[in-house]
């Protein structure tokens, strides 16, 4: 509101005038002020109804001059003056713009009539204020409702970390009542340990919407995870000015999300397992067994076939040694990496060096040029399988322990040692310990060795496993010869029943010498060797020396021809001239 609005624009008097002059000007207005005024317009004074009146009461002509009348230092207003800063002492009041002159005058009046107006315009807006007050307090309580029923806890504070307000849901989390937290600052919650930390103060930093987990102390000791959101509150003029943090207890969540981590975790576990599974089916399904023996063997061998321990493989001669030191490298080195396989028995001793070490050229006479790698440099990221490792003569095996110390190889005649990474498996069939008794085996190259001991049972002490192997070698001798041959009960009987002292090696082979020399598709007893034979009865005691002869004589001949297929061999073998098994065949009438 400006002065403006309460002004009444007041002819000016000329300080030259006389009095009558002013008379007139003051009847014709009802401000009982004039302003008075020089030659060039400038205000000199004002002139009031008051003073007029007392000069003529003491006797001052009509036409006397004003000059004398003038107040020169009357109450002036700026036209821009805030007319509620006015005092009803002080009016009527001149009002003056910036120049200094006279534009009008406030009267009484006309305040009286500003006044009453505005006091309306307050009653107005009063009213007005008070209805939306009620509409605020009804939103408020609308708030107060919506925030009380939101399932997640709703903190709110000022622009400080204060907390103004939390909502029922954050009663039931924190397990306090809202009084425990009202007052006080989020600064002093997390400094008493009763959150972890605040997303109020982050947002205070930060000034912009963070989310965290936050971990709450709850009443009753237990603490709770909630994901919290804090959300910046800004005024008009952009200070922070509240922070509404929203919390989600996810306790739960993050407990099914603990659970589901332990069964992703457990799941893969399993299907680490089932691919060794797998693996070790695949790589093993030449190895037949159906004992526990041997399926102790293979889990050992697939549990070693990870580490580079050194491995000592005993067993008589027969028995799957090589056959488990190839399934432990293919478990754990692998197919694309070298298996080299040497029999320290089968080569002479002096070449041995060279084959295992390798020589360098002109290393002696005989040798290439160019010098040749041994077996350990060929086994580089593979496996060396050293099978009657017993043979070695006591020099090598020092060499040997040297190289499974130092991991290098010296080449006969070299200087220059070579780095080499090969998985070294021992085999022998030999008692080692009885050897190292008599000091034909070092002791230390001994523990050296069997770091990892497996031992392959005989097959007589495994005889649940002779089934399996005689089925597997029948079907592999079909393959192989393009049979569709078949073994008979009885057959299968006996070669469970005979002690193979040449082990699974001599079943295989006399499984594929029966299925070769049987003329029928099924292989029956007549066609076991002579030494799985039943034992035939000696003749009766009483029976004619004459039959008893005959008897043994047609039994010898036959089982010697089926053997050797040749009635020459069979003259040979039972040292007989050939004319006498010729007689005998056909005094016997034998056919064969
Ligand atoms: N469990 C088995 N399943 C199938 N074949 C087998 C099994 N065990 C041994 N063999 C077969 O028997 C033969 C001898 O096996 P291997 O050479 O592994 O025995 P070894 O104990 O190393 O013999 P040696 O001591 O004479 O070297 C091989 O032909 C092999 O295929």
């Amino acid at each position: 509101m400006q002065i403006a609005e309460i002004l009444v624009h007041t002819p000016s008097l000329p300080e030259t005038a006389a009095i009558a002059k002013a008379i007139a000007l003051l009847c014709g207005s009802d401000t009982g002020l004039l302003p008075v005024t020089d030659a060039a317009g400038r205000l000199t004074g004002v002139l009031t109804t008051q003073r007029l009146l007392a000069a003529l009461q003491n006797g001052q002509p009509w036409d006397g001059p004003v000059r004398p009348l003038i107040d020169t230092d009357p109450p002036t207003l700026a036209a821009d003056a805030d007319p509620q800063s006015l005092a009803p002492q002080d009016l009527p009041a001149l009002v003056v713009d910036n120049a200094g002159a006279p534009i009008g005058v406030v009267t009484l009046t006309t305040y009286a009539a500003f006044l009453h107006r505005h006091n309306s315009e307050l009653q107005n807006r009063c009213t007005v204020a008070q209805r939306e007050l009620g509409e605020v307090k009804l939103l408020n309580k609308e708030l107060e409702a919506i925030i009380d029923s939101s399932y997640d806890g709703i903190w709110i504070t000022d622009g400080n970390g204060v907390i103004l307000n939390i909502n029922k849901a954050s009663e039931r989390i924190s397990g306090r009542p809202a009084k425990t937290y009202i007052g006080r600052n989020m600064k002093e919650l997390v400094d008493k340990g009763l959150l972890d930390q605040s997303t109020t103060l982050l947002v205070m930093e930060k000034r912009e919407r963070v989310t965290i987990n936050q971990t709450i102390k709850t009443a009753n000791g237990d603490t709770m995870v909630v994901l919290a959101t804090g959300n910046p509150v800004f005024d008009d003029t952009g200070n922070l000015y509240r922070i509404v943090t929203n919390t989600r207890d996810i306790s739960e969540l993050v407990r099914l999300r603990d659970r589901l981590y332990k069964e992703q975790e457990l799941s893969l576990r399993y299907m680490a397992e089932l691919v060794q599974l797998r693996k070790l089916q695949s790589k093993s399904a030449d190895l037949i067994y159906r004992g526990s023996d041997m399926q102790r063997i293979v889990e050992l061998s697939s549990r070693v076939a990870d580490v580079d321990s050194t491995i000592l493989i005993t067993g008589e001669s027969g028995t799957g040694k090589e056959m488990i030191a190839r399934l432990i490298h293919q478990l754990g080195r692998g197919d694309k990496k070298p298996f080299i396989a040497i029999d320290c028995g089968a080569i002479p001793d002096q070449l041995l060096e060279s084959e295992l070490f390798g020589y360098e050229g002109g290393a002696f006479t005989g040798a290439k040029k160019e010098g040749k790698p041994g077996m350990f440099e060929l086994a580089h990221t593979g496996t060396l399988f050293l099978d009657e490792v017993a043979e070695l003569p006591l020099a090598l095996q020092a060499k040997l322990l040297r190289v499974l110390q130092s991991k290098e190889v010296l080449r006969v005649g070299g200087t220059r040692p070579i780095p080499v990474d090969a998985r070294i498996i021992t085999a022998t069939n030999k008692d080692l310990a009885r050897m190292l008794m008599e000091k034909r085996f070092r002791e230390d190259l001994y523990y050296r060795l069997m770091v990892v001991p497996i031992h392959t049972p005989p097959l007589r002490e495994r005889r649940e496993d002779i089934p399996p192997l005689v089925y597997h070698f029948v079907d592999a001798f079909n393959r192989h010869h393009n049979f569709s041959k078949t073994i008979a009960p009885e057959v299968m009987d006996r070669l469970v029943a005979y002690d193979w002292p040449g082990n699974v090696r001599e079943l295989k082979n006399v499984v594929e010498r029966m299925m070769v020399m049987s003329g029928a598709p099924r292989v029956t007893t007549d066609d076991l060797p002579a030494f799985i034979q039943p034992k035939r009865p000696l003749p009766k005691v009483g029976s004619r020396l004459k039959e008893a002869v005959a008897e043994t004589e047609t039994y010898l001949l036959k089982e010697t021809y089926k053997e050797h297929k040749s009635w020459q061999k069979v003259a040979q073998v039972l040292g007989v001239d050939y004319t006498t098994v010729y007689r005998k065949v056909a005094k016997y009438h034998l056919t064969v």
